[in-house]
């Protein structure tokens, strides 16, 4: 077989269970090692997804080395994200992060893993809104002077606000424009829009998986560009890409898009029949 051998953090949350189906799937990976800070809670037993190791998150250092992981992938909360890649650089192991809202210093934090490991960060590992960010780009330039605003709804379970995703798009707004926006989070009573800012919206309801909105308007015209995850098996299927992709290079930060480059020229867009 020749796979690699892939951990799993916060291994019994939505996406760490949507990982291990994943994981199961995936040719490329041999062995599945599970962690979190409840292992009770992870799929076990006889599930067709259940890993071949489940360990708690304070055993994590030795289970790392002991299970001989190529490859740590985190979707769990800022702070325990830090540690956990802090173990991992401290064992040289590659790391594939998805997990969104950190603020500055935990940023600055993580980052610094790249110095040692190869490190993939993305606020989100779907196919199209990478395609939704070309779009997006796109239409900035093409529009200068349009207003524009950014909606996004998730389920009632999401904690960071707004989204990471919705982060990364004012960032590539700002990038396009040759400007840094102000960014305005909802809008009350006396406030109407003024200059280039960005107005921006978050919605919690239900079990929306994901919808990123972008919304252009004026010279009489409205464009709008948006996103709906279908399901969480695409971010899923997406970190483990990155996470094959990322085996074995050098130290340093990488991108999703140069996974979805590296797809492209194979021919393998990641669609299903
Ligand atoms: N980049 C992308 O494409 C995507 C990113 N995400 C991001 O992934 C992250 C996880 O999302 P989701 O799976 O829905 O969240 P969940 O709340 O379902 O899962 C979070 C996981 O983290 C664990 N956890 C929570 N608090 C702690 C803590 N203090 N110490 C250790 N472990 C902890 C939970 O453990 P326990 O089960 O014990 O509570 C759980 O396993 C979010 O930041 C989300 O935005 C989500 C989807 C796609
Ligand atoms: O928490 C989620 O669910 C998601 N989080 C990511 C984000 O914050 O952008 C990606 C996706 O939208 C789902």
């Amino acid at each position: 077989m020749g796979g690699h051998r892939v951990a799993i953090t916060g291994a019994s949350g939505r996406m760490g269970g949507e990982l291990l189906a994943a994981a199961a799937a995936d040719d490329a990976v041999e062995y599945v090692l599970a962690a979190s800070r409840t292992p009770e809670a992870v799929t076990s037993g006889d599930a067709p997804s259940a890993p071949d190791a489940v360990v708690d998150e304070g055993d994590l250092d030795d289970a790392l080395e002991h299970h001989d992981v190529d490859v740590l992938v985190d979707f769990t909360v800022p702070d325990a994200s830090v540690e956990y890649l802090r173990t991992a650089a401290n064992n040289g192991v590659a790391v594939v992060v998805g997990t969104t809202g950190y603020d500055d210093a935990e940023l600055e934090t993580l980052e610094s893993v790249a110095e040692t490991v190869p490190f993939l960060r993305a606020s989100n590992f779907s196919r199209g809104v990478a395609a939704l960010r070309r779009a997006v780009r796109s239409a900035v330039e093409a529009l200068p002077g349009y207003d524009v605003e950014v909606t996004e709804t998730h389920h009632n379970g999401k904690r960071d606000a707004p989204s990471g995703t919705a982060l990364t798009i004012l960032d590539d707004i700002d990038e396009a424009r040759g400007d840094a926006a102000e960014r305005v989070h909802g809008r009350e009573g006396d406030q109407p829009r003024e200059g280039d800012e960005i107005g921006v919206h978050a919605r919690r309801a239900g079990d929306v998986t994901g919808e990123h909105r972008v919304l252009l308007a004026g010279n009489e015209e409205i464009v709008e560009l948006t996103h709906r995850a279908g399901s969480r098996g695409i971010f899923a299927a997406g970190a483990l890409d990155a996470a094959t992709w990322l085996v074995g290079r050098d130290p340093g930060r990488y991108d999703f898009d140069a996974v979805l480059d590296a797809d492209r020229d194979t021919g393998d867009t990641g669609a299903s029949q």
